[in-house]
């Protein structure tokens, strides 16, 4: 069943939203986290560069299969009742919106916000945004460094749903039915639950996630944290792109064994497969929406402090931004052969049947967007969910014919490093 829920409706019911963006220095907001105090706050940045933001002046929770549809929907009437003065210009300014959205139809709540202040950067341009209800001019904001957050205290981690060994059965019940020919790949997750001593501020896992992991996208909406390095869809005026992965292989922290195994990577057939499967959906998924499109033939490896994966950048130019917006690709996209499987319907139920546990938002698309409907939606790859203490973290591992369930098991624990480093207090 589908759920719409707001915490204010746009129109005159609850009061124009009253926008206003000016451009700061870019010196003043060298370290985007600092200024996050911990009023709700989001996130999404890569490389020093994107948003953050606090406060809420609007939100909408939409649940079911048509939570994309109801999320765009608010998010069209919301801009269109706008008041906006935008003195930058950039993408990322004026009105935007915050997202993160379930991995599964079922019942679990997304998320659409419009923080009250967003802070942006992208290269050498700064600026702020203010959201106001009703008033004629938002209250200035000066950003300033809040006050530093506390490093979590006696985090211990617990099995999730299942212990190790028996997500190894669950994988190995997946190879074989791959085998059986039911389908060719399913990405199977797992969880682990991480339990504090006191409330965890999630400004401190996100500093440590901005700073390991720098060329990832590090991002918090609602709970949901993490540092992911796959793109699933972004779309800037006209110009689609999104970065594919799927094929991973540990690294070791020897530079020169771990450039061997990348060339291990480039050349092993069971991760071509896996990763063919993947690009194959996002290329199939983009093509309706596209003049063109540029989808490279071999994919490149991207190095990260624990893993590295094949990836593929595709790119096209849309020829329906002005009736589609990015989180609808999102939607067509997701859920991608790197998070579902092949075919995506027989992977789903697969899932659902055998995982054994609720996804929620992680494998969910995560980003923003603005009211042109341009923004950056991110896979919710090895990402966790903060509830007071307790942090439930998420990775998964795409299954294929040949796929060890010993050498999966052992990938989903790389994939757990950054968040569980992150909730270290050193
Ligand atoms: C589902 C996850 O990773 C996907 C993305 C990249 C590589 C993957 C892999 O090699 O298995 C997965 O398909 C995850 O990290 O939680």
């Amino acid at each position: 069943m589908a759920l719409v829920t707001t915490s204010a409706t746009p129109g005159e019911q609850a009061g124009t939203l009253v926008v206003r963006t000016v451009p700061l220095d870019p010196a003043a907001v060298d370290s985007m986290l600092d200024l996050l105090p911990t009023d709700q706050p989001v996130t999404w940045l890569r490389r020093g560069d994107g948003l953050v933001g606090w406060g809420v002046a609007a939100e909408v929770r939409t649940s079911g299969p048509t939570r994309f549809a109801d999320a765009d929907k608010w998010w069209d009437e919301t801009t269109t009742h706008a008041v906006v003065r935008d003195e930058v210009g950039e993408p990322g300014t004026g009105l935007v919106c915050f997202g993160s959205f379930t991995f599964a139809d079922g019942p679990a709540a997304s998320v659409l916000v419009v923080p009250q202040v967003v802070v942006g950067r992208r290269g050498g341009t700064a600026w702020l945004t203010t959201v106001s209800r009703g008033a004629l001019t938002p209250p200035p904001v000066v950003p300033h460094a809040a006050e530093a957050p506390a490093p979590p205290v006696g985090v211990s981690f617990a099995d999730g749903a299942l212990d190790g060994e028996h997500w190894m059965s669950v994988v190995a019940d997946a190879v074989a039915r791959i085998g059986d020919g039911d389908l060719e790949k399913v990405v199977l997750a797992r969880d682990l639950v991480a339990t504090a001593d006191e409330p965890i501020d999630v400004r401190w896992p996100l500093r440590r996630l901005a700073e390991d992991y720098p060329m990832c996208w590090t991002f918090h909406v609602d709970g949901l944290f993490g540092a992911t390095p796959e793109m699933l869809v972004r779309r800037e005026r006209g110009l689609v792109t999104s970065r594919v992965l799927a094929g991973t292989i540990r690294r070791t922290g020897d530079d020169e064994r771990d450039l061997a195994l990348a060339a291990t990577l480039a050349r092993s057939s069971k991760d071509l497969e896996e990763h063919e499967y993947a690009v194959r959906s996002v290329a199939d998924a983009l093509d309706p929406h596209c003049f063109s499109m540029n989808v490279p033939e071999a994919p490149f490896v991207l190095h990260l402090p624990n893993v590295m994966h094949l990836a593929t950048d595709v790119a096209g130019v849309v020829h329906d931004a002005a009736t589609v917006s990015s989180l609808r690709l999102a939607e067509a996209l997701h859920p991608s052969a790197a998070v579902g499987g092949t075919p995506t319907d027989v992977a789903v139920d697969l899932i659902a049947a055998i995982e054994g546990m609720d996804r929620g938002r992680y494998a969910g698309p995560v980003g923003w967007m603005d009211a042109s409907g341009d923004g950056e939606w991110g896979l919710a790859l090895r990402s966790a969910q903060l509830e007071g203490a307790t942090v439930r973290l998420f990775a998964g591992c795409g299954i294929v014919a040949d796929s060890d369930p010993e050498a999966e098991l052992a990938e989903s624990q790389a994939k757990f490093v950054p968040v569980r480093d992150a909730l270290s207090a050193g």
